[in-house]
Formats: structure tokens, sequence, C-alpha cells
């Protein structure tokens, strides 16, 4: 497989106060990247940076061979990426219909083909954005994203305060995404273990560095490592 998304030498922050030191990773066309880590570590930059929303001061980023360091944000989505952020930021005026709607981008994910893969949306499309529980919040904001037809959905923590019935429905739309639609996915989450479950690659960041890369089933498997690397408190 060929990387879509690549990552090199990414050094990047908020004005003066850089974050991310020389970060490097790829994700495989209709891969999953996990990127894990504890609090505060950059995880959150990475996603923003590679959606161009924070100050990049070398580095580049790639997606399907174009250089889009320089782009802005809206030139970015246009070129096939989508952020599903950690606030979820749902239209709170808009119906779950309209918020569907608004991000639509040409392509084959349709609202209705959303609603296939997340029922409970077809039964709330109605009700207003500040209507809805966190659960379906996360889902619109993931249905969200691929309403913009992406080649490669970032996801910022998608887990994050849910309910574990909820964890698993949305853990089973993604690895749908994955097996069914070959949707390409980089994935923050402090649920170290769901993730590794459901990436191919990952990497854990410690203070705006790679500390560790390799395939998820090396880390999963090496309980000892992920418990150093990434303490036992935040696994969820
Ligand atoms: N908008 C911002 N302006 C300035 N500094 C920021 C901003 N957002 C984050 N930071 C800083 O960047 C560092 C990394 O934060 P980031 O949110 O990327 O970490 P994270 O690994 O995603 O953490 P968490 O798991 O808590 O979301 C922190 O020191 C944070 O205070």
């Amino acid at each position: 497989m060929t990387d879509i998304l690549d990552i090199q030498g990414l050094r990047a922050g908020y004005g003066d106060n850089v974050v991310l030191e020389d970060v490097s990773a790829s994700v495989a066309s209709g891969g999953c990247l996990a990127v894990l880590g504890r609090n505060g570590v950059g995880k959150t930059t990475l996603l923003s940076s590679v959606m161009g929303l924070t100050q990049v001061h070398h580095g580049h980023v790639t997606l399907q061979g174009l250089d889009l360091t320089r782009l802005p944000p809206h030139a970015r989505a246009a070129r096939g990426l989508a952020l599903v952020p950690q606030e979820r930021e749902i239209f709170a005026s808009l119906s779950v219909h309209e918020n569907l709607l608004v991000a639509r981008r040409p392509g084959a994910w349709t609202p209705e083909r959303v609603y296939e893969l997340f029922p409970r949306l077809l039964e709330r499309q109605r009700n207003m954005g500040n209507q809805l529980s966190g659960g379906e919040q996360q889902m619109l904001a993931v249905g969200r994203a691929l309403a913009q037809n992406p080649q490669v959905l970032l996801l910022d923590e998608p887990f994050e305060g849910l309910a574990p019935l909820i964890v698993e429905q949305i853990a089973q739309a993604l690895k749908r995404l994955r097996s069914e639609h070959a949707i390409t996915m980089v994935l923050v989450e402090q649920h170290a273990e769901l993730a590794l479950e459901l990436s191919d690659t990952a990497i854990v960041l410690d203070r705006g560095q790679v500390v560790w890369r390799g395939a998820s089933a090396d880390l999963a498997a090496d309980s000892a490592r992920l418990a150093s690397l990434i303490g036992f408190a935040e696994q969820g």
C-alpha cells in the first residue's frame, strides 16, 4: 500500500510556543494510524497541524503527493482532509440533517449513507444539535466529516466522555468504515487499547516527540511497554 498522508519533520505550535519537535509519521491508503500519549504531549496539536490550524516552523504535510504545508484549512478540506474535533463543534441551532447538509461535498457519502452507518441519527434527524446526547453529537461529528467525502478522516478522541455502550457503537462504525469503505484514518485517543485494536500502525508522543512507532498489534501485545509509554491511569 502507498502512503496517502505523509508528515515529515514537523516542528509546529502556537505562535512562539513550539509544541511538536521533528514529528514524522505516515498513513497508508485505507490504513489507520493511532496517535497515543499522555495528556498534553501534543496529540491534538499534531492533528491541528495536519489540518493547517497551527504555526508550522519546519517540515511538510503531504496528501497524495501534494504538499499542503502552506495551504489554509479550507483548502486542505477541499483536497480531502476532514477533522472530527475533540469538542465536536456541532451547529446547535441546526437540525441533524442540516448539520450533514452544510458539510456536504460531492461524493458517495450522502446523509442517507451516514444514517445507514448511524441509525440513531436517522431517528434524530429533525432534532436540533443542542437536543442531542453526547454520543449522538459524536456520531453526528463523524457523520458530518464523512459528508465532506474526505480522503483521510482525522479523529480527535472520538470516545472521550462517552458511556461504554456508545463507545462500542462508534468503534463498530469506525471498523465498518475501514473494512467496507476503506476510509483512511488518523485516530488520536486516550483509550489506548481500543485505539490499538482499531488501527494497524501507531505512534506514541511524549513532549512533542515520537518516542515509539510500529505495528499496533506489537504494542497491544506488550502491556509493560504500553504502560511505561502511556501509563495505566490514562488508558480509560
Ligand atoms: N491554542 C493553543 N495555544 C497555545 N498553546 C496550546 C494551544 N492548544 C494546546 N496548547 C498547548 O500545547 C501543548 C500540547 O497540547 P495538545 O492539546 O496538543 O495535547 P494533547 O496530547 O492532545 O492533550 P489532551 O490529551 O489533553 O488533549 C500543551 O502544553 C497545551 O497547553
